[in-house]
């Protein structure tokens, strides 16, 4: 993709139109309360606009809506092959406008104009597309039976979701919840996150355009506690997904439990180890994917590279070379396509990282931080019990805890309340096989870093997810449940049960 000059990119965002209302039943409105919350660009904190905060009865509202267009099947009883065209046509449009969303998620969220061209916009249009072209595939079941009768397993839409959102992902997250749920037939209501609710709400405008019918896609803007809470204890929501920290995230099994159980998909924290043996090849290479996995996205990633676990024998050689890759990661003006590292989310936010940064004792490099921006920082800690190393500071701070071998790496590595990713940086085959079966995490790679793509689920073990996955086909599952059709068949069906 050819980037624009960081001049260009700053036109663009100049004559933005930033959308505003909540998005309810295919149109935007003003919270019930008429109240409003201020969206700042983090990178300079100027005000972008006054959005609609929205409450409990604005969610009430958008679960009607939400019902009456599940219920009345214009979305949920269309041929999958119907649904499928229409979020085609949303990829689509998403691509004509993908400048102007990439501008739009940068300056509302912190992040660089370079990463949300070249990756938050193509992975979430990849993403919106890869569920719409998987829906029609998907078959039901019929049982193994016998001649006089016959039992079909059909998956049903679940019904009404909500979809409650973090702010390091903006329109990737919402697109990993919307594709599959839309896909599947439910009628959904989206909370975005706070901070960053401006594409979300430019996005339900596109989906209008796209024939997504009115009342299937509903955005209510607003805080944790007036929406968010509200979602997850609301009697006519079939199921919540979230994503976000593992604190918030067990809330919505208390919501569920003290409101009408409905199911809920947790997806968490991270403290994400990448263990790097001594007979690891390429120390480069390995560091360059270390850099990455810590730094990308200025480290507000779950699944964030977080604790370097390096053999001792190769530790001092692997560190000059992360310094000298971490040193690529300059910060800069997000709409700077030459820049790495865009502003932290929010002044809270680079707040509680510059708390984290405090407490570095051994800095092998970065360690400064300005007006919202934190430089790419690795720090040496004395052991895993060290704050660093076990808190997700979803900042851009990496962790080191130097190890003398395997075994002690893997106990290392499982040493964490969460286990969303790892990595392992190995030559040995049987290491690296024998550490991906042991390490407890959703997602483990070898000799690289990553999280998988779209055709690979994405969740976490322990404290890092409940209840199931995001991407691939797996996701579905979230959006839809099981159903038995037992038909008898013997001609004496009706003799027998009288
Ligand atoms: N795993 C991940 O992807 C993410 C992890 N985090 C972690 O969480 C920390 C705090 O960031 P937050 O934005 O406060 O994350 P959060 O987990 O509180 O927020 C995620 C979503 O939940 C909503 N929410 C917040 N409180 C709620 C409540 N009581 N009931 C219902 N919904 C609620 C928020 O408005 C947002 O839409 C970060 O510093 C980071 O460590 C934050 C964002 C994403
Ligand atoms: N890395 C995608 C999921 C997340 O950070 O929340």
């Amino acid at each position: 993709m050819d980037l624009l000059t960081q001049d260009e990119y700053k036109s663009i965002a100049a004559g933005l139109d930033l959308p505003t209302g909540a998005f309810i039943d295919g149109g935007f409105r003003p919270a019930i309360s008429g109240e409003t919350f201020e969206t700042v660009n983090p990178a300079t904190g100027e005000k972008l606009a006054d959005i609609a905060a929205c409450g409990a009865a604005d969610v009430d509202f958008a679960v009607e809506k939400a019902r009456e267009a599940f219920d009345d099947g214009r979305w949920s009883k269309l041929h999958p092959s119907e649904r499928k065209h229409v979020l085609i046509r949303l990829a689509k449009l998403m691509t004509r406008n993908a400048r102007e969303l990439a501008v739009m998620e940068s300056i509302d969220s912190g992040k660089t104009i370079f990463d949300c061209e070249t990756v938050d916009l193509p992975e979430t249009i990849h993403c919106l597309k890869w569920h719409a072209e998987a829906v029609d595939k998907i078959y039901d079941q019929v049982s193994p039976a016998s001649d006089d009768h016959i039992a079909m397993v059909v998956r049903e839409p679940i019904g009404v979701v909500g979809l409650v959102l973090p702010w390091n992902f903006p329109l990737l997250m919402l697109a990993w919840k919307i594709g599959p749920a839309l896909a599947a037939g439910c009628s959904v209501i989206v909370k975005p996150a706070a901070e960053t609710t401006l594409t979300a709400l430019r996005l339900a405008e596109l989906a209008m355009e796209a024939g997504i019918p009115r009342g299937v896609l509903n955005i209510v803007p607003g805080g944790g506690a007036e929406v968010g809470e509200p979602i997850g204890r609301h009697m006519d929501i079939d199921m919540v997904s979230f994503t976000g920290s593992t604190v918030t995230g067990k809330r919505f099994l208390t919501y569920s439990a003290e409101s009408n159980a409905k199911e809920v998909v947790l997806e968490m924290g991270g403290k994400n180890p990448a263990i790097v043996m001594d007979d690891a090849e390429n120390l480069d290479r390995v560091a360059a994917h270390v850099v990455n996995g810590a730094f990308w996205n200025m480290g507000e990633n779950c699944s964030a590279a977080s604790r370097l676990i390096v053999h001792k024998d190769v530790k001092a050689e692997l560190l000059d070379r992360i310094a000298h890759h971490a040193r690529q990661w300059n910060i800069g003006d997000p709409l700077d396509p030459e820049t790495r590292m865009g502003a932290l989310v929010s002044e809270g936010h680079y707040s509680k990282v510059c708390g984290y940064l405090d407490q570095a004792e051994n800095v092998v490099i970065g360690g400064k931080a300005d007006k919202g921006f934190v430089e790419a920082t690795v720090v040496e800690v004395s052991g895993n019990d060290a704050t660093l190393a076990r808190e997700e500071i979803f900042g851009p701070v990496l962790s080191v805890i130097e190890v003398s071998g395997f075994d002690e790496a893997i106990k290392i590595a499982n040493d964490t309340d969460y286990g969303l990713c790892a990595s392992i940086f190995t030559a040995n085959a049987k290491r690296a096989i024998r550490g991906a079966r042991a390490i407890r995490a959703g997602t483990v790679t070898v000799n690289s870093f990553g999280e998988g793509d779209i055709t690979t689920p994405f969740g976490g073990y322990k404290q890092s997810g409940f209840g199931g996955r995001d991407n691939s086909v797996h996701a579905h599952d979230q959006y839809t449940q099981l159903k038995t059709i037992w038909i008898d068949l013997a001609d004496d069906a009706d003799e027998a049960v009288s």
